[in-house]
């Protein structure tokens, strides 16, 4: 069902030559178990910053987030196989197969090899890339790519799963037949993973949230949004939305 994350007043500054950057100011935000946040902005307005936090790569200035009664950034290791990241590059190893590098994290969990074949050819047949075992990531077009990547996420069945511009250096075409994809994925489940995705594409935003937070340089969130159910199939409704985003950020 995914476990809900509470991130309570976070304020991160990072310390530079020319004194100290505040990158997030006083985040403050429940995500509820299952559900799939969007963190919508400009470049530089913290979105990578807070999803690292969440991940537990980095520790808060001030404020916390709590998971499950801890904290990421102090028990990193206790949430080996509960939390799983995609990022914007896909991170694999070019010298392991795709079917390798989608097994990686239940290879790290101890997870025997039988069982990660089965789990990895499960989920590429359902992200289209049976056949495509044992092709080396430099044979892959980028959506592929991008797919073994989601696939290495899902296959460990995460608890929570944290999207830094998954899709966002794909072309359009690629791109939005990935979001669909992972839509039909998110609404497939019975339990669905607590899903936080950042982006600064305010559509896409709009597309794959259930709420959507807006946040805006220097870090500091200035709306947060319900997203209406079918929200996308609205075009007039959509843009209504995507007005009042553009708005606030102006
Ligand atoms: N390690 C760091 N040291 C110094 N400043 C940093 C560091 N990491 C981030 N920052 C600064 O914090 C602010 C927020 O950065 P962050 O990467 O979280 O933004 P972002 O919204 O993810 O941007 P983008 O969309 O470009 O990835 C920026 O001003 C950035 O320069």
């Amino acid at each position: 069902m995914g476990l809900p994350i509470a991130v309570e007043e976070v304020t991160k500054e990072f310390r530079t030559d020319d004194g100290t950057v505040t990158a997030i100011e006083e985040f403050d935000f429940d995500i509820e178990a299952g559900e799939v946040v969007t963190l919508v902005g400009p470049t530089g307005c913290g979105k990578s910053t807070i999803l690292s936090i969440i991940l537990g790569v980095l520790s808060p200035t001030s404020g916390e987030v709590v998971v499950d009664g801890r904290r990421p950034y102090d028990d990193f290791y206790s949430f080996r196989g509960e939390i799983a990241a995609v990022f914007q590059e896909d991170r694999l190893l070019p010298w392991r197969t795709a079917a390798e590098n989608a097994g990686f994290g239940l290879e790290a969990l101890g997870v025997p090899e039988d069982e990660r074949r089965r789990r990895v050819e499960e989920w590429f047949d359902t992200l289209g890339l049976s056949g495509y075992e044992n092709a080396y990531p430099q044979e892959l077009s980028g959506g592929m790519r991008q797919r073994v990547g989601l696939t290495r996420a899902y296959v460990t069945d995460p608890e929570i799963l944290l999207l830094d511009e998954a899709f966002g250096h794909l072309d359009e075409v690629t791109a939005t037949k990935l979001r669909e994809d992972f839509l039909s994925l998110i609404d497939g489940g019975e339990g669905r993973t607590t899903t936080m995705f950042i982006t600064h594409d305010i559509d896409e935003a709009l597309m794959i949230g259930d709420r959507v937070l807006v946040s805006r340089s220097p870090g500091k969130i200035i709306d947060r949004i319900d997203v209406p159910e079918g929200l996308h199939e609205d075009p007039e409704r959509h843009h209504e939305y995507r007005t009042r985003i553009l708005d606030s950020l102006r």
